[in-house]
């Protein structure tokens, strides 16, 4: 059967047809209108801590690429912001363009970003990630957004692993990494419910976007672009446009951290 991607035959349009809930009333990503987001003084700051020895792998899932984390303790951990309850830190992974004028999944009143970065947390009243990604509370992910300018060192340590990467399927140890370091400044944020931006597009997820984007250099983002959606042997397409567009808001609020 012919798995989901995005390429015109199985991209983001035709995900509905094996995803249904793709039309569901709290999906993503969204256009986030600062003007129209309300400001939460009952909102919490940030609480994330992360442990660089939970760090374990890089690989290539042929949808985008993924450096995942050991979450069998509360080594690293998100909480307080607009959650309840510990949430661990399983994997992140980024969203980026063909082209700097795109990329990114969640836009700022139209504006498009090169790159999206997402850290995705699982909340430990469930036994498993797996088990939290069905239920309404039981992810948390953390956007931030990627602005062309300066290169960025932090970045770099995990753009050099790529060679190691290049195809689907491919994968290779990555240890050691604080992924703090790609954390902006400022931890303030928009909030709203939404859903994974891949399939199965699971309506699990509360969302936290970073308003303050981290840098990104045209050369790290070409980078990026080396790396492929093909497996050692097929005919070779760059990992490019891997974003699902703004989805509708249907109805939801989307909170504001700071005035
Ligand atoms: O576990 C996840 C997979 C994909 C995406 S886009 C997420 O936000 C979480
Ligand atoms: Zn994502």
């Amino acid at each position: 059967t012919m798995s989901w991607g995005y390429a015109p035959h199985n991209g983001p349009d035709k995900w509905a047809d094996n995803f249904p809930i793709a039309n569901g009333p709290r999906q993503s990503p969204i256009d986030i209108v600062p003007g129209q987001a309300s400001y939460d003084s009952g909102l919490k700051p940030l609480n994330i801590k992360y442990d660089p020895s939970t760090c374990l792998d890089i690989l290539n899932n042929g949808h985008s690429f993924q450096v995942t984390f050991t979450d069998d303790a509360d080594s690293s951990t998100l909480r307080d912001g607009p959650i309840s309850g510990i949430y661990r830190l399983k994997q992140f992974h980024f969203h980026w363009g063909g082209s700097d004028d795109k990329g990114s999944e969640h836009t700022v009143a139209g504006t498009k970003f090169p790159a999206e970065l997402h850290l995705v947390h699982w909340n430990t009243k469930y036994p498993s990630f797996g088990e939290a990604a069905s239920k309404p509370d039981g992810l948390a992910v953390v956007g931030v957004f990627l602005k062309a300018g300066d290169a960025n060192p932090n970045l770099q340590k995990v753009l050099d692993r790529f060679d190691d990467i290049k195809a689907k399927g491919k994968q290779t140890s990555f240890t050691g990494f604080d992924p703090t370091c790609l954390l902006p400044k400022s931890l303030d944020y928009w909030t709203y419910d939404g859903s994974l931006t891949t399939p199965p597009l699971l309506e699990s997820v509360t969302w936290i976007v970073c308003k303050e984007p981290i840098s990104v250099s045209s050369e790290q983002m070409a980078r990026f672009r080396s790396l492929l959606f093909t497996a050692d042997g097929e005919a070779e397409c760059c990992m490019v446009d891997n974003y699902r567009p703004p989805q509708p808001l249907k109805g939801r609020s989307v909170r504001a951290s700071f005035q």
